[in-house]
Parts: C-alpha cells; sequence; structure tokens
C-alpha cells in the first residue's frame, strides 16, 4: 500500500506536485496518469526517497521510504532503466546488487529467466536495446521480492511481445496481492493492465476512480449513423428529443449522435420510414476520457493543440 498525504514538491516557485493525497491499494494494477510535467516522476521519486517532500507525507506499507528496514524487499523501483553500468553484463549488474542485499545468485537467475533474458544474461548492458534494457531494470525491480512494485514507464520501447509479457507480469503481480504503481503514456495498454487509475493535471490529483468509473463517468459513448436520409433522420431525431442529443458529422460520411442509444435511434428511424445503413454504438475509450480530463491540464500542449 502507497499512501500520499498533502504531498507537496516545490522547486522553487514550481509546485511540481502540488497536495496530493492518494492511496495506491494491494492487490490492484494501479495507473498514474498526466500530460508530461504533470507530476508523475516526482511523486514516484518522492515515494523511494529519492526527493524530500516540501510538505506532506508518502509511506510505502505504513513507513516513509527511508525507515524500511529492507527496501528492496519490500519496494521494487524503475525509474530510470538507463542507470546501469554500460561495461557489466545483465548478470553481473544483478549480482552486484544482489550481494547488497544479500540476495543468492539462484535469484538472480530466476529474475533473468522471469524477464526472458537468459541468452543473454552474459552480454554486457551496454549493447542492449532500450526493450532489453528496460526487461533488465524489471528484473532488478523484483529481485528482492517485493510486495510493492512502482514502475515509471515499463513498457518504454518493449516490443509487442515484451509489452504483453509486462501486461501479464503485472496482472499476475497483483493478482497475488502486490500493490503495483505504473505510469504510461499509451492510454490503450493502461486500459488493459489497470483496474484503477490515478490521474494528476499540474500537480494536483484530478481523478482517482476505476478505470469503468473512471471512463464511464468522463461521458465520450456514442453511436454512429448512416442513412440515405442522413438530413430527415437528424431532424426526426432531434424533435424526438429536444434536449441532451447532440450529433457532428462522422468521418467517412454519416453523423455521431451523443446522449442518445442505438435501440432509440433505430426506434425513431423505423416509426419514420428512414432506412438505415448503419447503426453502431461506440464505447467510450480510456483514451477518450483521458483527453477529456486533461485537456485544460496539459501544461507543454502544441500552439494550437487546444482547439
Ligand atoms: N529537479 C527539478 N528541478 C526543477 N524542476 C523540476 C525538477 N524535477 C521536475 N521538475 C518540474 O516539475 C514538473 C513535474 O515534472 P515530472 O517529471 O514529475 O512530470 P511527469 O508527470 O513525470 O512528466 P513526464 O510525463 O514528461 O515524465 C515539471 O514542470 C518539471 O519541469
Amino acid at each position: 500500500m502507497i499512501e500520499a498525504r498533502g504531498l507537496t514538491k516545490s522547486y522553487g516557485a514550481k509546485r511540481a506536485v502540488d497536495d496530493a493525497t492518494f492511496t495506491v491499494r494491494p492487490g490492484t494494477v494501479t495507473g498514474f496518469l498526466g500530460p508530461n510535467g504533470a507530476g508523475k516522476s516526482t511523486s514516484m521519486r518522492l515515494m523511494v526517497g529519492l526527493d524530500r517532500p516540501t510538505s506532506g507525507t508518502v509511506t510505502v506499507n505504513g513507513s516513509r521510504y527511508g525507515e524500511l528496514a529492507a527496501p528492496v524487499h519490500e519496494v521494487g523501483v524503475l525509474l530510470d532503466a538507463k542507470g546501469v553500468h554500460p561495461g557489466r553484463t545483465a548478470r553481473s549488474h544483478l549480482r552486484a546488487l544482489a550481494a547488497t542485499h544479500r540476495i543468492s545468485d539462484g535469484r538472480v537467475d530466476e529474475v533473468l529467466a522471469l524477464a526472458g533474458l537468459t541468452a543473454v544474461a552474459n552480454k554486457r548492458v551496454g549493447g542492449f536495446s532500450l526493450g532489453m534494457g528496460q526487461r533488465l531494470g524489471i528484473a532488478a525491480a523484483l529481485l528482492g521480492d517485493p510486495a510493492t512494485l512502482i514502475l515509471d514507464e515499463p513498457v518504454n520501447g518493449l516490443d509487442p511481445d515484451g509489452v504483453l509479457w509486462v501486461r501479464q507480469l503485472l496482472r499476475h503481480l497483483a493478482s497475488e496481492g502486490r500493490t503495483v504503481l505504473l505510469s504510461s503514456h499509451l492510454m490503450s495498454e493502461m486500459a488493459q493492465t489497470a483496474d484503477h487509475v490515478i490521474v494528476l493535471g499540474r500537480g494536483r490529483v484530478i481523478a482517482d476512480a476505476s478505470i469503468s468509473e473512471f471512463v464511464t463517468g468522463a461521458g465520450g459513448a456514442h453511436v454512429i449513423v448512416r442513412s440515405p436520409d442522413d438530413a430527415r433522420l437528424a431532424a426526426a431525431l432531434l424533435a424526438a428529443f429536444p434536449s441532451g442529443v447532440d450529433l457532428a458529422p462522422a468521418e467517412g460520411g454519416g453523423f455521431s449522435a451523443h446522449g442518445i442509444t442505438a435501440p432509440e435511434i433505430g426506434g425513431i428511424a423505423a416509426a419514420e420510414g428512414i432506412v438505415l445503413h448503419e447503426l453502431r454504438p461506440v464505447a467510450a475509450s480510456l483514451e477518450d476520457a483521458y483527453l477529456a480530463l486533461s485537456r485544460e491540464e496539459i501544461e507543454y500542449a502544441p500552439a494550437g493543440a487546444a482547439a
């Protein structure tokens, strides 16, 4: 369990994390989302004692990171996969980490296998691809068999097999009752991996909900409708539902209807004798929900992006 209470970190006048209060629960994968500069990495650094809060607290299993008796066995961390000496082999890197924490060489071989690195265990890390580096970082995070994992962009640079591997691994670790917090900018991946999301915007918590609550709450579900008589159908829908229905031209013809269900549209079309060529409900996605929420929060939006 990770608990942040009034967590604040200022760099000069800049509040990178601003009075953030949230709980990351065991047995779930929690996604940490937010636009560039929202404060995710800073929050993660505060969680693992790499920085000190200006005010407020963050604890892991009830203790500040610095007070944990055996941190590597309690929290596995992936913050910067490139922070490895390039001249070392994957195995020697992990053995060095293991030796400082009285972890056996057998466990090193176990995590190498788990991360799919056995075949390259004796290769120098300097020659590793970004994805292999990520796998090594994840292997290192798992070394102490920790109950909590904090992973900043773990799928960055991984190929589709690697992305699937991370997804299955994190889901498995959560099913064992561990606490898993990960950040990612890949919304489709997050939607398939996480159960819960915490969204930061300009250092503040702007959403903290299960994925389904978050997606449903943001709206965005709609129906794509196409008819040879679009104009008459649109007029009939607006006449039947004078308020709350929103129609907009759809890509490729027809229109998208918000605030009305596919059966309602089908019923009105039948009653009016209007032929339908397409009637397709589209569920809202995590990406839609996230974009709707963070539109005003995007700190480094390119000029014109807000439009
Ligand atoms: N050491 C530092 N000194 C000054 N400002 C910093 C420092 N670290 C972070 N910041 C600022 O704090 C804010 C939050 O940065 P942070 O890296 O935590 O965001 P993030 O959500 O992880 O972004 P990204 O998605 O780009 O990784 C940014 O405005 C950043 O420029």
